[in-house]
């Protein structure tokens, strides 16, 4: 259940960017978080993520004036995430990206108050309790999101189909068809990961996703950062506004401890 109701959302302060609150009164466990690797505690119980997607479950990508995402058909179990801190299977729904102006920042959460300069979410929710993703949301245990960070360094071959696509969506609202694409090879092979109870890091702030926050970045080049850069937070017609720095500020801890895969 949410601790907060639409009327007293909009009197915060907001985030210039997108008009996201800065913070949430009563909210407990909000996103993103600096994990701080030596208080991360090593849970032996935590099984392997097990993802298996379906790459002919991809629908369209687009640009939602916040970042742009490629949203799959959740109609049925075909593409789904299960095991890790997992209680139920989650099934994908979409994945976005957050990236920084320059490479010196970006990321959403920070590991040992490092920044990325990008971070790519995979969003799964838990269709086994909800009957409807937007009942998932409001739930604690309702989304499952997978946190891959991006650092510079070699060219990506999985990212660059989604690149090719990116000067066709350059504005807010333009979406054009995505037939096939696996999002796994946008998961590093390490199967190590830290996992929180968190929320959504845009708008409703939800605090309804268990974040799998993957320790091994995946390699990108600058032509592909700058690529993301490109985009607009603007429709077409608008003054143009280059779409970076869409990423939400650090939240407070609170009475959270942050869990490892990995010893
Ligand atoms: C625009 N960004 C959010 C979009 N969503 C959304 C869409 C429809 C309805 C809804 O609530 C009723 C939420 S979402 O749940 O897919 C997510 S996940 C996420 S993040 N950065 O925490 O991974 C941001 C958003
Ligand atoms: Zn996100």
């Amino acid at each position: 259940n949410s601790v907060w109701g639409p009327d007293s959302l909009h009197r915060l302060p907001v985030h210039p960017l997108w008009q996201s609150p800065l913070t949430i009164p009563g909210g407990t466990r909000q996103s993103p978080i600096n994990i701080q690797w030596r208080d991360s505690v090593y849970d032996p119980f935590l099984k392997p993520l097990k993802i298996s997607y379906d790459p002919t479950t991809c629908l369209h990508i687009w640009n939602n004036g916040y970042s742009f995402l490629v949203e799959f058909d959740d109609s049925a179990d075909r593409s789904i995430i299960v095991g890790g801190p997992l209680e139920n299977q989650y099934r994908l729904k979409q994945f976005h990206f957050h990236w920084g102006a320059i490479n010196e920042w970006g990321s959403e959460h920070t590991v040992d108050s490092k920044f990325y300069p990008a971070e790519l979410h995979l969003v799964h929710w838990n269709a086994v309790v909800y009957p409807t993703f937007e009942e998932a949301v409001m739930e604690g245990n309702g989304l499952a999101v997978i946190g891959v960070f991006l650092k510079l360094g070699a060219h990506h071959e999985g990212l660059q189909m989604l690149v090719d696509a990116l000067p066709a969506i350059k504005h807010k609202d333009a979406v054009i068809e995505f037939d096939v694409f696996d999002p796994s090879c946008l998961i590093p092979s390490c199967p190590d990961y830290w996992t929180y109870a968190g929320s959504l890091t845009t708008p409703p702030l939800t605090e309804s996703v268990t974040w799998i926050i993957k320790k091994q970045p995946i390699e990108v080049d600058e032509n592909q950062l700058e690529a993301f850069r490109m985009l607009l937070f603007t429709s077409d017609g608008e003054e143009e506004k280059r779409m970076v720095d869409n990423f939400r500020p650090l939240q407070p801890l609170m009475n959270r401890t942050v869990r490892s895969s990995f010893q």
